[in-house]
């Protein structure tokens, strides 16, 4: 929740055709419902994509407040984040109604960010890969392999989240790879292989390369130094390709 109208619109046009490895690394901003019209238009056949931050499971009905995947895929947005972890601690959203929000991105044709990770109790008592493991099992429940192929999984500690904590690139790697595995296991290595898994929390142009170079990392995931175009145009020439 960060900016106003002009602003987005703006950030978009200072970093649209700037990206600097455009080619090899796929650069996409997700930002508040209110501005993605605008900032789609802004970004319109450039090397900047555009995604929303959440949405509503179903295509229309009495959820006042709520976005359907249907207007995000009526708009042309072509990335949804789904299940953020302050989406879920502070707006009830449980591994069920990301699993149907997934499902419904993916019917309208929306690239569905599936957040997962775990708390700060979680990660010291020892249970991150059995809670990031259920995030997934239960996230992509009843996806066929072709649907989990499109699927991003961005794996974003919580305690890590806007708290400048960063996850070491080794621990962040290891349970990257245990999302690649647990989507082994419900899949196969081929599919699990072409599944993006993301790593987020604290990332900054100071020390994504650390994570890039890490094996099953494909990407990062950025909040807050993400905002000014300089430092976003850095960050996504380190993306990884
Ligand atoms: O929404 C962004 C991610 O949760 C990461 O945020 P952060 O980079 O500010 O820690």
């Amino acid at each position: 929740m960060n900016k106003l109208h002009g602003e987005a619109v703006d950030f978009i046009e200072q970093v649209a055709g700037k990206v600097p490895n455009a080619e090899e690394v796929e650069t996409v901003v997700c930002a508040p419902a209110l501005f993605l019209k605008d900032m789609n238009e802004a970004a319109a056949s450039s090397d900047v994509k555009i995604g929303a931050q959440n949405m509503h499971q179903e295509d229309s009905g009495a959820f006042t407040g709520e976005i359907s995947p249907a207007a995000l895929a009526d708009l042309g947005i072509p990335y949804v984040i789904i299940g953020h972890s302050e989406r879920r601690e502070m707006f009830n959203e449980t591994d069920e109604t990301v699993n149907q929000k997934v499902k419904a991105a993916l019917n309208h044709g929306l690239t569905p960010i599936m957040c997962c990770g775990e708390s700060l109790e979680q990660k010291e008592n020892g249970s991150t890969e059995a809670v990031v493991r259920e995030q997934i099992e239960k996230g992509f429940a009843g996806l066929s392999a072709e649907d989990a192929a499109k699927v991003v999984v961005a794996y974003e500690p919580i305690w890590a989240i806007g708290t400048g904590k960063s996850s070491t690139a080794e621990d962040a790697d290891e349970t990257c790879g245990s999302v690649r595995k647990a989507l082994a296991g419900q899949y196969d290595q081929d599919t699990a292989d072409k599944v993006r898994i993301q790593y987020g929390g604290s990332v900054k142009p100071e020390n994504i390369e650390t994570y890039m170079a890490k094996e099953h990392i494909d990407g990062a995931l950025v909040g807050g130094a993400s905002l000014k175009p300089d430092a976003f145009l850095e960050l996504a020439e380190a993306g990884k390709q």
